[in-house]
């Protein structure tokens, strides 16, 4: 038997049984939370490890995140839980949303559900997140548009680095304002919050979370230092309570003069100086009233000064600043539509859709994503329902969430009476965010195989997700008694 061991940097030895490393923290490689398998560490922020893990059936790779209990911020921890499912409720295309955020114990590592709730000490109980596992970093979006055969394949598209840039804040800013708009202060607009699918497809992480600690320079705005340092002490109510969108504008300005510097000539960049010095006002009654607005100024400068015509995104009318619902994300007029497929929980959002024009690079799926065999998903008779559910199971790993509901309901039509064939149909809903239809492939998964675990832990989590706590846990339990038995 293998030395179990921690994923922290750098890695621990560990006890039989321990899934949390004592010296540092980190979960144990391959520690088993729920249905996923933990992999590997993706990286360490404000407060708390992330990581990539795997889907132990479909092999669908996710970002687990746990925040270690720390008693004051455990208060926020229903609040931070509220507002994730605000936001993910949005279906903003730029929102990342999170599939599950619950509170969990390592003690429970043996039990079926990893997802505990209220009947775990506050001293021992984490939150755990799951939201989908995206492969671009900022700083893999940066180093594409610093290189040179990179800027003439984009000037050959007829579009430049700037475009491509603020085609990206552009999206990002729609995120943000979109989720103010909802009352939601994002509070941590940093660079590992801002994910990307394709070089032209950047998605917002952490809306919820972010808030739980204050970021750190140059990001914090100055207004908030005092709730910084009161988070320091121990009251992380100060900065939860004072984040506000006028200190989410500072950031995501902050953000730009970053990528504006790494990326763009002084003489380009100079330009957008007034409008981010203004964004990032000390006085934030000074800064613009909207994010919005900051963004339309920002893609207003940049067309006049490239002659590019400018993206359509109306203003909103006084008084209602504050409150615009969102603008839409029209991408400069040179830049070349492409499809980057979205992740599956936001595959519904209405993101970009190709044209046929030639793409820019996507990045490479990740590792856990075996290639699909290049068959066609033609209809073929003589397939029985095991073919269905096969071809199913390895367009679900593709995270091709649509043509796997196609290749499972083909299934049950041959085949009504398969428990597990129900079950894939349910995670497939619930990967496409069908919560209410996910719900019912469970109960008739639940029907005909009333004693399998699995399907009562997946009904557990999708009562979850619909706010239907109680039930849940029953389920849950059902789930760790079978399991037991
Ligand atoms: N959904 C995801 N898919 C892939 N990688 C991710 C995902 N979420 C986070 N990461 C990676 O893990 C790192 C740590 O994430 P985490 O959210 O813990 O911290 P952060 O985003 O850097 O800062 P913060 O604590 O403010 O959120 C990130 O920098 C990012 O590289």
């Amino acid at each position: 038997m293998t030395t179990p061991f921690c994923l922290g940097h750098p890695s621990h030895t560990l006890l039989p049984e321990e899934s949390i490393c004592r010296i540092c923290g980190a979960l144990a490689a391959h520690t088993v939370i729920g249905v996923y398998e933990v992999q590997k560490l993706l990286g360490t922020g404000k407060s708390g490890y992330a990581y990539l893990a795997q889907h132990q059936r479909s092999g669908q790779p996710v970002a687990l995140k746990l925040f270690p209990p720390q008693a004051a911020q455990t208060e926020l921890w229903e609040a931070a839980r509220r507002e994730v499912r605000i936001a993910t409720s949005l279906r903003h295309p730029s929102i990342l949303s999170v599939f599950s955020c619950n509170t969990w114990s390592p003690e429970q590592k043996m039990s079926s559900s990893g997802i505990q709730d209220r009947y775990q000490t506050l001293s021992n109980m984490y939150l755990l997140t799951l939201c989908q596992y995206i492969p671009g970093s900022l700083k893999h979006f940066v180093t594409y548009l610093q290189q040179a055969e990179n800027q003439r394949a984009l000037r050959e598209h007829g579009t430049s680095v700037k475009a491509l840039l603020l085609h990206v804040l552009q999206q990002i800013g729609s995120a943000v304002q979109a989720a103010h708009a909802r009352g939601i202060v994002h509070g941590a607009l940093l660079p590992g919050n801002i994910l990307f699918t394709s070089y032209e497809r950047a998605w917002v992480a952490d809306f919820g979370l972010g808030r739980l600690q204050p970021p750190p320079a140059p990001y914090l705005p100055p207004e908030l230092y005092a709730a910084a340092q009161a988070s320091q002490q121990g009251n992380f109510q100060a900065y939860w309570n004072m984040a506000n969108p006028a200190s989410d504008q500072y950031m995501f300005a902050v953000l730009c003069q970053q990528l504006f510097s790494q990326t763009l000539h002084s003489t380009d960049y100079e330009p957008f100086l007034p409008v981010l010095n203004r964004a990032m006002h000390l006085k934030p009654e000074r800064r613009y009233p909207a994010l919005s607005l900051l963004v339309q100024d920002l893609l207003t400068l940049s067309t006049q000064a490239s002659g590019i015509r400018p993206a359509q995104s109306p203003r909103p009318a006084p008084g209602n600043q504050g409150n615009q619902k969102n603008y839409p994300l029209t991408p400069p007029a040179s830049l070349p539509p492409v499809n980057p497929r979205g992740p599956a929980g936001n595959s519904g959002s209405g993101g970009p859709r190709s044209s046929g024009v030639t793409p820019l690079p996507a990045f490479a799926s990740g590792p856990l994503t075996p290639a699909l065999p290049a068959t066609p998903l033609t209809p073929t008779m003589s397939l029985t329902a095991e073919d269905w559910e096969k071809r199913g199971d390895k367009l679900f790993t593709m995270h091709d969430y649509e043509e796997a509901l196609k290749a499972y309901h083909r299934a049950v039509e041959v085949n009504w009476n398969n428990a597990h064939t129900w079950l894939a149909l349910g995670d497939t809903y619930f990967a496409l965010e069908r919560h209410k239809e996910a719900l019912m492939a469970y109960e008739q998964a639940m029907y005909l195989n009333p004693n399998d675990a699995q399907i009562w832990l997946n009904r557990g989590a999708i009562l979850d997700v619909l706010g239907r706590h109680q039930e849940a846990l029953d389920c849950y339990e059902r789930a760790d008694q079978l399991q037991s038995a």
